[in-house]
């Protein structure tokens, strides 16, 4: 394979499911996609976005209606889910109840007709990899949650695929284990050197482990990128909301230089903003600040407001300001040692944007 072929390519994919008396669902819509070799990507978005139909299409479980998935430039179509050098680990993971963790490993290999020493060395390797080796004659009904989870990712990647489907591996686990799964999961990846495609509908997890994240609505692809693009450089509206927190405000687009805006807010305040890709001037518009990036002050700043709500999260604390023109904003900011946040609920306050955080976006 040449260095520019991706590991797996969605080209112009549609998935229409057609059911007796009901309307057609289009689960995807015209999707495209470049995943690269090695890389940890993930399809993000919320429930019945197209993530699992899209998984399921590169898998071999389902066909899709219009388009094609290639596997290193090469169409997949013709070939069956097992003939596939794709494995999947689901989010029930699967598991056979009544084998050991070592049987449920060495099951695929042994499907495949593998030599009965190189099954045994495989199996070996995949325990020493997931950190199971003291459990390998320990039923699967017999172990933990994590553990279950590591037996699924060991079986998973013990016939070497070279593309892993995850789909939401993670949600049945209890948070602290979630956290512990997630880099354990990062090292698997950058240890195997397999390309990962992780499903999820949960954004931290989306941006703590990704190389790449594909935002999908509706069965659509909205955006593509890495974390950092995604959360700082939305490409719309429907990111900016999907991932993190962020404030919306209503501005007037004045002019744009070399993708720079000057804005008048509705509050009145004229600030700078960065312009979205393919945004026409002149025109009505919503600028997005994150929290994080705005400071309150006790003078006036870019905009005014009193403060409505004070909300304490430990790490830090959300400021919840009605501004002059009513519309609401949050301010995040860090907790320091001993020591209140600084504002009051009723307060007059100000706000200042810090500079390059405001971006205008296409409703
Ligand atoms: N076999 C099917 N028949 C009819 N509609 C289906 C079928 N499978 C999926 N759909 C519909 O296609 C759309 C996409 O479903 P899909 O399972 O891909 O979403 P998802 O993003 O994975 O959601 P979730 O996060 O809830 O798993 C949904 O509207 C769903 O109801």
């Amino acid at each position: 394979m040449t260095a520019t072929q991706s590991a797996i390519e969605a080209k112009s994919v549609t998935r229409i499911f057609q059911s007796a008396g009901l309307e057609p669902v289009t689960a995807l819509d015209d999707v495209s996609v470049k995943i690269r070799e090695n890389e940890f990507f993930t399809l993000l978005g919320p429930s019945g976005c197209g993530k699992t139909t899209l998984l399921r299409l590169i898998a071999g479980f389902d066909f899709p209606t219009d388009g094609e998935i290639l596997l290193h430039g090469q169409d997949i179509a013709p070939l069956p889910p097992f003939k596939r050098p794709v494995n999947t680990v689901f989010q029930s993971y699967a598991l056979f109840p009544h084998m050991t963790v070592g049987q449920n490993i060495s099951f695929g290999l042994e499907m495949l007709g593998r030599p009965k020493a190189e099954i045994e060395a495989r199996v070996d390797a995949m325990l020493k990899l997931v950190h199971m080796q003291d459990l390998k004659n320990r039923r699967t009904s017999q172990i933990s949650g994590g553990q279950q989870q590591r037996v699924a990712l060991a079986r998973a990647l013990a016939p070497q695929p070279k593309v892993l489907l995850l789909d939401e591996p993670l949600s049945a686990l209890d948070y602290k284990l979630r956290k512990e799964m997630q880099i354990e999961l990062k090292r698997l990846q950058a240890e195997t050197g397999i390309t990962f495609i992780f499903v999820t509908h949960d954004q931290e997890e989306a941006l703590t482990m990704s190389d790449r994240i594909a935002v999908m609505s509706a069965g659509k692809i909205l955006q593509v990128g890495s974390p950092w693009a995604i959360y700082d450089r939305p490409a719309d509206r429907f990111v900016a909301d999907f991932i993190g927190e962020t404030n919306f405000l209503i501005a007037q687009v004045n002019s744009i230089d070399d993708g720079k805006a000057s804005v008048t807010l509705s509050s009145g305040a004229n600030i700078s903003a960065t312009v979205a890709e393919g945004f026409t001037p002149n025109s009505k518009a919503t600028v997005v600040v994150r929290p994080e990036h705005a400071k309150l002050v006790k003078s006036a700043g870019d905009m005014t407001g009193v403060v409505d709500n004070i909300v304490y999260f430990g790490t830090d604390t959300h400021i919840q300001v009605r501004l002059s023109d009513g519309a609401p904003f949050t301010v995040r900011q860090q907790n320091k040692r001993n020591g209140g946040c600084g504002f009051e609920k009723g307060e007059h306050v100000g706000i200042r944007i810090d500079s390059d955080a405001a971006q205008v976006l296409k409703d």
